[in-house]
């Protein structure tokens, strides 16, 4: 973060891969939908670099693994209703808290931040995970891959979030585990943190264009409060 720009007040946050190990929780619900369709189970190995574009693209790439897209796209409309019900029955059940989640949002928040959650997993999925996991109380808004046409890369979900917050994108930072949060933060005009222990579609995190690389969410309430501290000394 560029130091004398204005202090920061709030922040976007990834679900998947950034809060939450939700691998096993795919795992799951893919390989429940594989099932009915008569096809073998995949491991979270496989799984792991397909997650982070949504729903659709992850049920069309856990099938293509197997079948040509003509099939695919024949079965795509009962293999997604499938894959729902699987997902619905589970969400939750194996997925786990990653470290520094909760201590780094009770420290945001201690600092004024407001927060926000922007994910691609579908917001009927999103809500009653987070609300499972003792996350929901910490945000003021959550948005899901379905809350607006386009989809983290796009800049829309960060822009929307930053409208429902009335407050500039160069006052908000977006911490996600993967290119599409940082590509959807940076075309949003917000600052933009990663963390290394998530998915990024199989990629190492030091690729990624972002304002650094932070361990936990403890580890960014403390950079964002440091900024703020350097910024209220300089404006
Ligand atoms: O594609 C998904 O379902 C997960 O996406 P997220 O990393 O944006 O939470
Ligand atoms: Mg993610």
């Amino acid at each position: 973060m560029r130091a004398g720009s204005a202090g920061i007040r709030a922040v976007i946050i990834d679900l998947d891969g950034t809060m939450l190990d939700t691998v096993p929780d795919f795992e799951a619900a893919l390989n429940g939908m594989r099932h009915d369709l008569g096809l073998a189970p995949i491991s979270q190995a496989i799984i792991k670099p397909l997650v982070g574009k949504g729903s659709e693209k992850l049920v069309r790439d856990a099938l293509l693994l197997d079948w040509d897209a003509a099939r695919v796209d024949a079965a795509y409309t009962d293999a997604m209703a499938g894959y729902q019900r699987h997902y619905l029955a589970i969400n939750g059940d194996r997925s786990t808290l990653y470290d520094g989640v909760l201590d780094g949002l009770a420290a945001m928040q201690a600092l004024g931040l407001r927060l926000v959650c922007v994910t691609n997993k579908p917001i009927a999925f999103a809500l009653p995970l987070l609300a499972q996991k003792g996350l929901a109380p910490y945000f003021e808004h959550v948005f899901g891959g379905d809350s607006f046409a386009k989809k983290k890369p796009d800049a829309m979900p960060m822009l929307g979030a930053c409208a429902a917050l009335d407050i500039p994108p160069a006052q908000v930072v977006a911490i996600g585990d993967s290119s599409n949060d940082a590509e959807s933060a940076r075309a949003a005009g917000c600052f933009v943190l990663t963390v290394p222990y998530g998915y990024n579609h199989g990629r190492p995190v030091q690729e990624i264009q972002s304002d650094g690389i932070v361990d936990s969410l403890l580890d960014a309430a403390r950079r964002i409060g440091a900024h703020n501290a350097t910024a209220s000394l300089t404006n």
